[in-house]
């Protein structure tokens, strides 16, 4: 009963609040609850209705523990990209949203570590360093992807092999994603190791279920232990199996950041050959997590969940992007030869290394035609905002964009709801925009990867390994659907797009 009476009392607040934005669904208090429960399975049609009646404006959508406030149309939407962090926080609404509310984001401060909230300093390691460094990595990201392909989806070396296979999608391509990135993260042996690749895989759901178990006490009570010394937290550590996820990847990664804090003290913190300063295919995300840590930055827990915090951030969503991809083209197979050949043409005039980068297939128009979680950039005020259009969210509202519904608008899409595998190439074709429609192009009216300073700084390496598992694909195996008939359905929860994690396609060696 805390935790209703918890609830409830923040609902009644923010209700208030709020009462100046419209709402979908009743904005009665009693009746919110149910609507909040609707979101669950409802969440996409909600936020498409309020997009739709609300254009240009802002309305709110009932959650089981606050109002979410979904923001459209490309003013407000630039409002958001100019603000500062003392005014929109992207971390606090990370780290406040509930599972309750979402699968994607979580309690982080709990879950994983305040640190991650109050010091980010990560990102700007995947947003530099790591981006820079894809080009000499490029040849580990194709060899990775090969080697994990020959070991998942085996074509056994016999060149008459023509039987097709049935492969489960989601799980192969998390394996893969998997390797492949941590190829860049922690280099070889330990991208291959079983053990390490599953607590990657299965940490963000860890983290997922803690944080709803973390959700059932009302905030004064959640184990405040963890908030103040985090790593003795004998609460923490017991309620939630991330928290020894934790120790297991300290037992995996541990060593090889000592390695690389030894070998900083025997040659110094600014030696010509320091890791972030440096293009070399020595380094990895450990270097570089080291080379830019201080002070308690170092200590090896707090550097191996820096390494976990990109994992999370980079697995399952290149995971879901890449099965979509799958689907997709199992699904239109026009699609497979002109693709081929381009590929094919890419790597005979310019190299393999070029695939990453200079192909130009539209990837199958994924995100627009499939990728369609419904709010990105979520944010919560910290001080009381107003918009350009006069609209005000008091400090503590949660806000996102609604992207789903952005991307399905026909005034900035044509025919939307049709499956284009070419839209963003044809795009590009029209003056002046050939630069344009790129898919790691961030833009009012293309919300993937968010927008502003805390755009997906990891969109580079997504789009580069995604490019490049496509093309080992389309030049190593046929595929079809396995039920011959209809797409693999995805799944809403709560406005998120999940892409079917059970369903199986057909691969076999490419026979043309
Ligand atoms: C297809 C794959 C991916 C998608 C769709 C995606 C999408 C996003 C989105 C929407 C955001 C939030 C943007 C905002 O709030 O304005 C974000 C943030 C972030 N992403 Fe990605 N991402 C992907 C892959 C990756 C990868 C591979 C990495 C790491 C290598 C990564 C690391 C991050 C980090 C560190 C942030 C936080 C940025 C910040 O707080 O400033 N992401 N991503």
């Amino acid at each position: 009963m805390l935790n209703g009476s918890h609830l409830f009392s923040q609902r009644v607040e923010s209700s208030c609040k709020l009462r100046h934005v419209p709402t979908i669904g009743s904005s009665s208090l009693l009746s919110s609850y149910i609507g909040a429960l609707q979101f669950y399975k409802r969440g996409h049609e909600m936020i498409r209705e309020g997009y739709q009646k609300h254009y240009g404006g802002a309305f709110k959508v009932p959650m089981v523990s606050k109002w979410m406030v979904v923001i459209t149309g490309p003013d407000m939407i630039n409002d958001i990209r100019k603000s500062s962090d003392d005014q929109l926080s992207s971390r606090e609404a990370i780290a406040e949203h509930s599972i309750a509310d979402s699968i994607q984001t979580a309690q982080s401060d709990y879950m994983i570590s305040p640190q991650i909230r109050l010091d980010p300093y990560h990102v700007a390691v995947v947003r530099t360093p790591l981006t820079r460094n894809l080009g000499i990595r490029f040849d580990d990201i194709k060899d990775e992807i090969a080697a994990s392909f020959a070991d998942l989806v085996p074509l056994n070396g016999d060149a008459k092999l023509t039987d097709w296979t049935h492969v489960s999608v989601y799980s192969t391509v998390l394996k893969i994603v998997c390797r492949t990135s941590n190829r860049v993260f922690v280099g070889l042996p330990l991208c291959r190791n079983p053990d390490y690749r599953q607590l990657n895989e299965q940490f963000t759901l860890d983290v997922m279920e803690g944080a709803r178990f973390i959700n059932m006490f009302p905030t004064f009570l959640r184990p405040l232990p963890w908030h103040i010394h985090w790593r003795n937290s004998v609460i923490g550590r017991l309620q939630t199996k991330a928290s020894k996820k934790i120790d297991k990847a300290i037992f995996h990664a541990g060593a090889l950041f000592q390695e690389q804090l030894d070998k900083e003290r025997q040659y110094g913190k600014d030696r010509p050959d320091k890791p972030i300063l440096t293009v070399s295919s020595q380094n990895n995300l450990i270097s570089w997590l080291v080379d830019v840590a201080n002070g308690e930055q170092r200590e090896i827990r707090d550097l191996v969940v820096r390494l976990l915090s990109v994992n999370f951030g980079a697995i399952h969503t290149t995971t879901m992007a890449f099965t979509h991809i799958i689907y997709d083209l199992a699904t239109y197979p026009d699609y497979i030869k002109p693709l081929r050949e381009e590929v094919e043409s890419v790597i005979k005039t310019e190299g393999w290394s070029k695939v990453s980068t200079n192909l130009n297939v539209s990837l199958l128009g994924v995100y627009v035609d499939s990728f369609q979680n419904s709010v990105m950039m979520r944010r919560k005020v910290v001080k009381d905002f107003t918009f350009s259009n006069g609209i005000t969210l008091p400090a503590g509202t949660h806000l996102a964009v609604a992207t789903n519904a952005t991307h399905m608008d026909e005034n900035k899409y044509e025919n939307p709801k049709e499956f284009r595998g070419f839209r963003f190439a044809e795009m590009r074709e029209k003056e002046g925009e050939s630069k344009q429609h790129q898919m790691i192009s961030l833009s009012l009216d293309y919300g993937t990867f968010g927008i502003g300073k805390h755009a997906c700084p990891g969109r580079f390496f997504a789009v580069n390994e995604l490019k490049t598992m496509l093309a080992h694909v389309l030049l190593n195996y046929d595929i079809k659907l396995a039920n011959d008939d209809r797409r693999p359905e995805n799944f809403w929860f709560s406005g998120n797009c999940i892409p079917n994690r059970t369903a199986e396609v057909m691969f076999r060696r490419r026979l043309a």
